[in-house]
């Protein structure tokens, strides 16, 4: 295996987005701080969504213009729209991401129009992102299954993320939203996605609500997967997959890594006390098991 590996740390967004009560945004600004802290290079800091949908992104301004930044590390934010993306570069973002899905339902539920008319609306986005020079992920939610539809076939993933990569998005994302893959799934889905787009451009983004998502990292990792999109202490989930648990924790993700002898350049002991320092201010579990196991010594 090639040695590198970049991690897109979803933690501030896909974990925070779906926090039952308020996070201040004193402490979003210390997460997003503290993982740079860890020698984390890409961490998805905030959302441009409506706040009438997610109120728990409400504050994606204060968080970009509040942080303390980091040279060489990219704070970048979901944009589902173009308002999204205006209020996204007022805050200075230094990348964007538009968000769809493989299933119409899910689709619908989540941005409120179909995939196609998603990817229409994504048109004009990328062309504003282009002039203000800015690079566009695409992310594809439902790749290996629908809380509406269930099983979701590979060609289905491998249309939505050729269109996004077609319309000009660097980097698609497939996101596992409700955890529900396994690696021989995991595999199939991405042997049908590389017809379409380059593996180089390929994340995955896998939740663990079925505790697969480290098999699925490890076996999509042998296909030449090398960007892996992770979330502190696990935290997460979507607000539109009912069920669904957190992101594949970084911590556990880097451990993995480690073991491998594939460089992340990101400080585990660090990570782990940042991951035990935001489930204690959210009064949640851990949700890593590298978190929960670690000792200081080690
Ligand atoms: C896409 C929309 C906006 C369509 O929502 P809509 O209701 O169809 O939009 P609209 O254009 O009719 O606007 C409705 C209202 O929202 C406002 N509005 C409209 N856009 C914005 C914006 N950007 N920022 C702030 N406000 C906005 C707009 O101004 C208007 O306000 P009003 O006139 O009623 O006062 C809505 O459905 C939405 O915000 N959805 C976001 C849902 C979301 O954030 N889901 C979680 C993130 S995706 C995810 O977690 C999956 C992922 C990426 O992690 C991968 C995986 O795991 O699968």
């Amino acid at each position: 295996m090639s040695n590198k590996v970049r991690l897109v740390e979803v933690g501030p967004r896909d974990g925070l987005q779906n926090e039952p009560g308020s996070v201040p945004s004193a402490i979003k600004i210390t997460l997003v701080e503290r993982l740079a802290d860890c020698g984390l290079c890409h961490i998805e800091a905030a959302s441009f969504v409506s706040p009438k949908w997610v109120p728990q992104m409400a504050d994606g301004h204060a968080i970009l213009t509040g942080i303390r930044r980091q040279p060489g590390v990219i704070y970048s934010a979901l944009t589902p729209n173009l308002k999204g993306l205006e209020a996204a570069i007022a805050a200075g973002v230094d990348e964007v991401a538009v968000f769809t899905a493989a299933s119409e339902s899910f689709c619908r539920r989540n941005i409120n129009c179909s995939i196609d008319e998603s990817l229409a609306r994504f048109t004009p986005l990328l062309a504003k992102a282009r002039q203000h020079r800015l690079k566009v992920r695409g992310y594809v939610s439902t790749a290996l299954g629908c809380p509406y539809e269930g099983n979701i076939a590979p060609a289905a993933v491998a249309r939505v993320a050729g269109a996004l990569y077609r319309i000009g998005c660097m980097e698609i994302s497939l996101g596992d939203t409700i955890g529900t893959g396994t690696p021989n799934q995991a595999c199939a889905m991405l042997a049908a996605v590389r017809q379409e787009v380059p593996i180089t451009q390929l994340a995955v983004h896998f939740h663990d609500t079925y505790g697969q998502a480290l098999a699925n990292i490890y076996a999509v990792l042998e296909q030449g997967i090398r960007i892996i999109d992770s979330s502190v202490a696990g935290l997460g989930g979507c607000p539109y997959a009912p069920g669904a648990s957190g992101n594949v924790a970084t911590e556990d993700v880097v451990y993995l890594l480690n073991g491998l002898g594939i460089d992340t350049g990101v400080d585990l002991g660090r990570l782990v006390d940042t991951g035990r320092w935001i489930s204690q201010q959210l009064g949640r579990p851990n949700g890593s098991k590298t978190g929960r196991a670690w000792k200081n010594e080690s």
